[in-house]
């Protein structure tokens, strides 16, 4: 029997930066949870302990921080500059860097707020909501995605869910009018064309661009089942910006039951609901570019198939869909 070290990688996770810009009195705030993770010739440092070649996640750590000082731009364009840096050691033939970024809106500091108003340097934390960014480099070069997390969204009609089977374990009614309400997390994958020209300011319109359309799908698509709302919003993104090459999208279903008032007499005609924490329903899907459509490395169906295109491997870093 022999036994060998198999895939590994180390570095420093969640190191918290904030950063304040503070060229003018108009202060701006980004607030950061970066994950660094290091890929290579690791084995002596397993083996036997020898450390030669371990850039230590200290330094992973301390990196982050002295970068931060020249700005952070945007956190996919920070990401590859911590990429760049890091590939330089020749014992480093790849690794990982996650950024998940937390958002602070001004503090409305008139009762009467307007547009582009707010307090200078005051601000308050928004939900649970983060916008997330992964480079993913390997021998064939940087990958980016980015994406959300948790964005809680409602609608209190515009929803049905029926037609689907019954059998004897079925219990739940037929509706066409419901509450349909997730939060919406996902990753999209940016094309390399895009990575090779874009600059932090086109990483930062194009995330609001996606989130914008993600949500204006919600809102407006009549839907019959969160699965054909979860597709719609990622058909969505994907017709809207043909360098995006796929988005994965997860969706929990977040139920809202009709409580029933007989008991006391009372009808519920859609207004009364209890908001159940768990289970949840979990709707997940890629959305993707069928392979013949697919301009991207390692896509390995037979053109023309309609089949979807080979799964890039930056996917299986993710772990699940996201
Ligand atoms: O949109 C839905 N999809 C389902 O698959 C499902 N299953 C369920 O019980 N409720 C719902 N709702």
């Amino acid at each position: 029997m022999s036994i060998v070290l198999g895939p590994n990688q180390y570095g420093k996770a969640e190191v918290r930066l904030v950063r304040v810009d503070r060229d003018t009195a108009r202060h701006r705030i980004t607030d950061l949870s970066i994950t660094s993770q290091l890929r290579g010739d690791f084995r002596a440092t397993h083996e036997s302990g020898d450390n030669t070649g371990v850039v230590a996640t200290d330094t992973q750590k301390n990196t982050v921080y002295a970068f931060a000082r020249d700005g952070v731009g945007s956190p996919e364009t920070f990401l590859l500059r911590l990429a760049r840096h890091f590939l330089q050691e020749p014992q480093i033939s790849g690794g990982r860097w996650l950024a998940e970024q937390y958002g602070w809106e001004r503090i409305a500091a008139d009762p009467q707020p307007g547009p582009g108003v707010g307090h200078d340097h005051a601000f308050v934390r928004g939900g649970a909501e983060r916008r997330t960014a992964l480079v993913h480099a390997d021998s064939a070069g940087p990958t980016v995605l980015a994406g959300l997390r948790d964005v809680t969204v409602l609608k209190s009609t515009g929803s049905e869910f029926a037609g689907f089977p019954r059998d004897r374990y079925t219990t739940l009614p037929e509706t066409e009018d419901r509450i349909l309400a997730t939060d919406v997390s996902g990753w999209w994958r940016y094309e390399q064309s895009f990575v090779d020209t874009a600059g932090p300011e086109e990483y930062d319109e194009r995330f609001a661009a996606v989130r914008s359309i993600l949500l204006a799908t919600f809102a407006e698509l009549h839907s019959l089942a969160l699965q054909q709302t979860v597709y719609a919003m990622g058909r969505a993104v994907l017709e809207a910006y043909p360098d995006i090459a796929e988005i994965r999208l997860s969706c929990p279903n977040n139920h809202h039951f009709l409580v029933d008032l007989d008991p006391f007499g009372l009808d519920n005609p859609g207004e009364v609901f209890f908001a159940a924490d768990r289970p949840y329903g979990l709707i997940e899907a890629a959305v993707q570019r069928s392979a013949a459509d697919d301009t991207s490395a390692g896509s390995g169906a037979p053109a023309g198939s309609g089949a979807p295109a080979a799964e890039h491997p930056v996917w299986s870093t993710i772990g699940g869909f996201v």
